[in-house]
C-alpha cells in the first residue's frame, strides 16, 4: 500500500499544500515549529479522521478557519488508485469519501490506509495504560483477520446490554442470561483471534530485537487475555456473575486485555532507558508490519516523527535498515537535511520535502546533499 499523492488545506499551520507524488522513503525537514510534524497529522487524518495525538479536531484545523481537508490516492502495489477525502469540522462533524461516495465508516479509510505511527505519543506502548496496548493489539489483528472486526463490534453490543442488565434489579435475569451468553461466545471468538494473532507476532518481535538491540537481555512479550486462563470466558463470567452485578459492569474479557514486554523477568517499562523504550517500541510497530505483509500481503505505511530524538547514530541506522528490509513506504521528519544521511543515502526510492513556515517545497534529488554524487561533490 502506498500513498501517490496528498493535498492538504487548513492542516495546523499548512493553509493549502499540493504533493503530487511520492517516493517510498519520503524525508519531510524544517526547523522546529515549520510544519513537519503537520504533515504527518495530514496523512493520519486521511487514514484515521483523526489526529494521532489523540486531541480533538479542533486541533487540527488551522486557526481561524471553520474546517480542515485532506484528499490523496492510494495503491496497492500492481493495483487499482482509491481516492480518499476527509473534512473535520470545528463543530465536531466529519465527513468521509471514498472513490469521491461517502462512506459509512472509518474503518473503511483503514483498510485502505493502513498507517503505523512512531513517535513521542508511541510510548504509551510500554509506559501508558491497557487501551492503548489493545489498540496496538486490535489494529494488527483487523488488518490481517476479516472476521475480527464484525466480532469486535458484536461484543461491543453484548457488552454493553450484559452491563445495563447488570444495573437493573433481578426482574432483568432472564435476559441477563442470553446477553451473558452471546457476550460469552463472542468474546471467546475474539480472544481466539487475538491469540492466533499474538502467536505469530511474539517470535518476529523477539527476532527484530535481536537485530535492533542485541544485547538485550531475555525478552518476552506476554498476552493477558482478561480473564483467569485455566477457564472458559464462559466459565469465568459465571465465577464473577455475583460481583458484576454487586459493581454494575462486567469485570472480566478481551475489553480487559493487554500486553506485556519483559526482559529478564522485569517489565521492560521499569528496567529500560528511554532510547531502549524507544527501540522496543519500533521493534513492536515493525513485527506488525512484517507480520501483515506475510499474513496479509499488503503494506502499511510508517509515519516516524523524529526518529533521531533519543536515538544514537547506530540505533537510529538499525531502526532505518528495518524499515528499509520491511519495503514500506516511510514518511520520516528530522531537524536537518543532513540529520538521515548515513541512514538513507543508499535508498534508491527517495524523496526529500523542505517545510518552511506551512510550504512544503519538493526538493529535486540534485538539491539534496543524499544524492550520492552531490554528497561526494561537497
Ligand atoms: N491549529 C493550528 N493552527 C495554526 N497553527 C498551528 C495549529 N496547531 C499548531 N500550529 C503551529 O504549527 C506549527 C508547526 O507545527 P509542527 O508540529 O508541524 O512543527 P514541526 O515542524 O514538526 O516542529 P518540531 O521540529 O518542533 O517538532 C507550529 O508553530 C505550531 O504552533
Amino acid at each position: 500500500m502506498a500513498l501517490q499523492q496528498l493535498n492538504i488545506h487548513r492542516v495546523r499551520n499548512i493553509q493549502a499544500a499540493s504533493l503530487p507524488r511520492f517516493a517510498r522513503i519520503n524525508v519531510c525537514f524544517g526547523e522546529n515549529g515549520s510544519g513537519k510534524t503537520s504533515i504527518l497529522e495530514a496523512i493520519h487524518l486521511l487514514g484515521m479522521a483523526r489526529s494521532f495525538r489523540g486531541t480533538s479536531a479542533r486541533t487540527l484545523i488551522t486557526h481561524g478557519h471553520p474546517d480542515c481537508i485532506v484528499q490523496g490516492a492510494v495503491a496497492r502495489s500492481g493495483g487499482a488508485r482509491k481516492l480518499l477525502g476527509v473534512q473535520r469540522l470545528l463543530n465536531g462533524e466529519v465527513s468521509l469519501r471514498v472513490q469521491g461516495a461517502p462512506a459509512r465508516a472509518v474503518s473503511e479509510l483503514v483498510d485502505h490506509l493502513p498507517l503505523q505511527v512512531i513517535n513521542a505519543d508511541s510510548f504509551a506502548l510500554l509506559t501508558g495504560s491497557p487501551p492503548a496496548r489493545r489498540q496496538y493489539l486490535n489494529w494488527g489483528v483487523f488488518h490481517v483477520e476479516h472476521r475480527f472486526f464484525p466480532e469486535w463490534q458484536r461484543f461491543q453490543r453484548c457488552i454493553k446490554q450484559r452491563n445495563s442488565g447488570l444495573r437493573r434489579d433481578r426482574l432483568a435475569d432472564r435476559e441477563l442470561s442470553v446477553w451473558t451468553r452471546e457476550l460469552a461466545e463472542s468474546g471467546q471468538r475474539l480472544n481466539s483471534y487475538r491469540q492466533a494473532y499474538f502467536a505469530d507476532l511474539a517470535p518476529l518481535f523477539r527476532s527484530l530485537m535481536d537485530r535492533l538491540l542485541p544485547q538485550l537481555g531475555e525478552l518476552e512479550l506476554r498476552l493477558r487475555q482478561g480473564w483467569d486462563k485455566r477457564l472458559s470466558y464462559g466459565e469465568a463470567l459465571a465465577a464473577t456473575l455475583a460481583s458484576d452485578r454487586e459493581k454494575g459492569f462486567t469485570q472480566v474479557g478481551p475489553q480487559r486485555a493487554d500486553l506485556k514486554v519483559v526482559i529478564d523477568g522485569r517489565a521492560a517499562e521499569d528496567v529500560l532507558s528511554r532510547g531502549q523504550q524507544k527501540l522496543v517500541i519500533c521493534g513492536l510497530k515493525l513485527a506488525q508490519g512484517q507480520l501483515m505483509q506475510d499474513r496479509a500481503q499488503k503494506q502499511c505505511i510508517y509515519l516516524v516523527d523524529d526518529l533521531p530524538s533519543e536515538l544514537d547514530a547506530q540505533h537510529n541506522r538499525r531502526v532505518c535498515e528495518e524499515l528499509d528490509r520491511l519495503g514500506a513506504q516511510v514518511f520520516i521528519t528530522c531537524v536537518a537535511q543532513d540529520d538521515l544521511a548515513d541512514q538513507w543515502s543508499q535508498a534508491q526510492d527517495l524523496a526529500m520535502f523542505h517545510v518552511e513556515h506551512g510550504e512544503v517545497t519538493e526538493q529535486s534529488f540534485g538539491e539534496t546533499s543524499l544524492d550520492p554524487a552531490a554528497a561526494g561533490a561537497k
